[in-house]
């Protein structure tokens, strides 16, 4: 800001919402735009949008939140185009306000923006209910009202919009549920911050990231050289986890999965090319990831199992029953890599804390849990994060509700410990499998059984690395 003239980023800011606001309006002509208006900058933004598309033939009504404190530069430039402003809260007003709110094509929320604290008060929610009960479109400016731009926290009331115009950067609360939830398509709009940012604190991976991360073998690979993956998973009980954990560590670029525990005959069955042993994984042979916990129940031999592949020297993938068996202080004294792979339940049992508040709090969470393991954590749900101490957060950008099935974070755990014993770093593999996984979700036909995530890969695989 200290570099340009006075106004210039707003300027940029308004020009590039009003575009935007314009080709979901599919024109300007004889629409008709209402600007919740509250009395910081992201308010100066909305107003100054709003005059543009005045200008260009739009009705404007802003409906004023603090009439003494709008942003005067924007609320004159809006008068002088022919807008109309109204004060919320004056009984005078309030009907006009809530009838321009119902009758708008577009409202567009201009409450608050970086600079907003708690969810919205009171009378700022009002109008928050009220866009969520019009017909028109709700566009949010730089993000949702109400929602925390740094963690992706709701603390309380906050604007539901169907498409979100922000400025110079991503902010994590628009990647992040339950803010992202709030947040509908996002737009970003470069307006020059790019070579004044500071290193992100979140980060997400895109296809060709992805593609450069991809294990490929070459022309020297044999199956050792590209790793072996063991899976130590499923029980009497679950023979089923063991043939989904091995279904997705076959499509996770690993030369051979070996298969350690009683669901040998199930794996078999369906997977001729695994390796299976039936001694406990110390006697296994030699591997370069293992992968332990799915399905496979609390017993002594579960407990011996993951007691020793953490004892092991190799990095390792621990999932589902292997969470709750594992001694933390093993972990933390591991040498080799970690991966903890928890649901929000699961994370919350580590942690000694709410489900709801691990949910409500993704991103807190998620760090605290790779301090107190000294491990890398991939976080799954609604949203995917992974994370490792001194390093951005990963947001997983891929993924459906869909899937939310029994068995998807068996095919998850094996893919992930398959790309740990190609070679890749415990970050980037937790990263990758969340892709490839979350993509695999969003191709699979609906509604999907697990087994058909691991059929899915290898399609998902092609789609972001083309020459593969
Ligand atoms: N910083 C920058 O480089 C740029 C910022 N811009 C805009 O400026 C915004 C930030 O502006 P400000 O720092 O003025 O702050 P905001 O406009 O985000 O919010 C501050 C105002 O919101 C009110 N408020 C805070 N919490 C509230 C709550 N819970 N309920 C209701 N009202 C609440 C405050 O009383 C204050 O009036 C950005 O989000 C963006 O829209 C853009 O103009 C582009 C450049
Ligand atoms: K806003």
């Amino acid at each position: 800001m200290s570099r340009l003239p006075p106004g210039t980023l707003m300027q940029r800011a308004a020009a590039g919402l009003a575009a935007a606001c314009g080709t979901l309006m599919h024109g300007t002509y004889s629409r008709r735009l209402t600007v919740l208006t509250g009395s910081g900058d992201n308010g100066g933004d909305a107003l100054y949008a709003a005059a543009r598309l005045a200008r260009r033939g739009a009705g404007v009504t802003a409906v004023l939140l603090n009439p003494e404190r709008a942003h005067p530069g924007g609320l004159a430039a809006l008068r002088r185009a022919g807008g109309r402003a109204l004060t919320a809260d004056t009984p005078a007003d309030a009907k006009d306000a809530d009838a321009a709110i119902a009758n708008a094509h577009l409202v567009l929320d201009g409450i608050v923006g970086i600079g907003g604290t708690g969810g919205l008060r009171p009378a700022a929610a009002h109008l928050a209910h009220a866009a969520h009960q019009a017909r028109a479109s709700v566009v949010a400016v730089d993000l949702p009202s109400g929602i925390v731009a740094d963690t992706g926290e709701v603390p309380g009331e906050a604007v539901r919009a169907d498409a979100t115009v922000t400025f110079g950067t991503y902010k994590p609360g628009l990647l992040i549920d339950p803010a992202a939830e709030h947040a509908g398509a996002l737009r970003l709009i470069d307006i020059g911050l790019g070579p004044y940012l500071p290193d992100p604190e979140l980060e997400a991976l895109q296809h060709s990231d992805v593609a450069a991360l991809l294990p490929t073998p070459s022309g020297e690979s044999d199956k050792y050289r590209r790793g072996v993956v063991g899976v130590v998973a499923g029980s009497e009980r679950y023979p089923g986890a063991a043939v989904l954990a091995v279904g997705g560590a076959l499509r996770g670029g690993a030369g051979a999965v070996r298969y350690v525990g009683p669901g040998a005959a199930a794996v078999i069955a369906r997977y001729p090319e695994t390796l299976v042993s039936a001694g406990p994984p110390a006697k296994a042979g030699r591997v370069q990831a293992w992968v332990v916990g799915p399905g496979l129940g609390d017993d002594r031999a579960a407990r011996q199992a993951v007691e020793q592949v953490l004892a092991s020297d190799v990095p390792v993938l621990v999932d589902a029953d292997g969470l709750r068996l594992a001694d933390r202080e093993q972990i933390r004294r591991r040498t080799s890599p970690t991966v903890l792979t928890p649901h929000a339940g699961e994370a919350a049992a580590l942690l000694s804390a709410d489900r709801a508040d691990v949910e409500a709090a993704r991103l807190a969470h998620v760090t605290r849990l790779a301090a107190a393991y000294d491990a890398t954590v991939l976080l799954k749900g609604s949203t995917t994060l992974i994370a490792e101490q001194g390093r951005p957060v990963r947001v997983n950008p891929t993924g459906t509700a869909w899937l939310s099935t029994a068995g998807s974070g068996d095919v998850l755990s094996g893919l992930t410990g398959s790309l740990l014993a190609a070679g890749l770093a415990a970050r980037d593999a937790a990263s990758v499998g969340a892709y490839l996984h979350g993509l695999a979700g969003r191709e699979a036909p609906v509604p999907f059984g697990a087994h058909e995530l691991a059929d899915r890969i290898p399609q998902v695989w092609r789609s972001v690395h083309p020459r593969t």
